[in-house]
């Protein structure tokens, strides 16, 4: 397995945080093992805590660095086309090397395996609606999570209407977290967050607050002239 240490550190830089991540936030082997939100939708993966205190705060500084969210505030949503900017090059190559099951290894196997990102910019109270992502992106779609938590609800494509909302399924993600669809997760399931101020999860209230998320998918196409586009109206795409 290739070691990606050091890209890390030629990229952001060496690890001597003066921020003590574990006193701000908890400690990784104070987490307890938590199965609560496994599902049984078959190519759902979720990897708690997929990136630490450090890794994260990087990422979130990369993209604040490179504007990713300017014009005053308004830009929230971002996308990139083609070779992807250094962190999230970082990034999806650590998903690659160090969670190498998290998608059916043909879609692991790719070269490269994502070539296209989308940055999510959410306010408190802030969601997107229910959707499925596009056709032309392949399958294997697989979402960070960073900064503040967040329930998901995926339901499954309704085949009638209204959907019958007993079959949607809650997905808390962690700041840290990463969830993948693939196969069935990804084609016959919806994936949205509500817009709400905070979350009810097993009769635990977690306030929202701002959330940025990085979504990683490969395009059917190859792109030969790397884009940027930014939007201050989230589509679901
Ligand atoms: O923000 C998220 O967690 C999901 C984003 C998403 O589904 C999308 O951009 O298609
Ligand atoms: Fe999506």
């Amino acid at each position: 397995m290739e070691d990606d240490s050091l890209d890390w550190e030629s990229l952001f830089g060496s690890d001597n945080d003066s921020v003590d991540w574990n006193s701000l936030f908890g400690s990784n082997d104070e987490k307890e093992d938590d199965d609560r939100y496994s599902t049984d939708i078959p190519g759902l993966e979720l990897v708690r805590e997929a990136l630490d205190h450090s890794q994260q705060m990087k990422i979130i500084q990369a993209i604040l660095d490179t504007n990713t969210f300017s014009d005053a505030g308004r830009v929230n949503q971002a996308m990139c086309f083609g070779k992807l900017p250094p962190h999230l090059d970082w990034l999806s190559r650590h998903i690659k090397n160090q969670l190498p099951h998290l998608l059916p290894r043909v879609l692991m196997q790719r070269e490269p395996v994502f070539d296209q990102a989308i940055l999510n910019l959410y306010r408190k109270g802030e969601g997107i609606v229910s959707h499925v992502d596009l056709a032309r992106f392949e399958d294997g779609v697989v979402i960070l999570s960073l900064m503040s938590s967040c329930v998901m609800t995926m339901r499954p494509v309704p085949k009638v209407s209204p959907a019958d909302p007993s079959l949607e399924v809650d997905i808390l993600l962690n700041p840290g977290d990463i969830l993948a669809l693939s196969g069935l997760a990804r084609y016959e399931w919806e994936h949205g967050i509500k817009e709400c101020e905070y979350d009810v999860v097993r009769g635990e209230r977690i306030e929202r607050g701002t959330r940025i998320s990085v979504t990683l998918r490969k395009l059917g196409t190859t792109v030969e002239t790397p884009t940027i586009e930014t939007t201050a109206t989230r589509t679901s795409i």
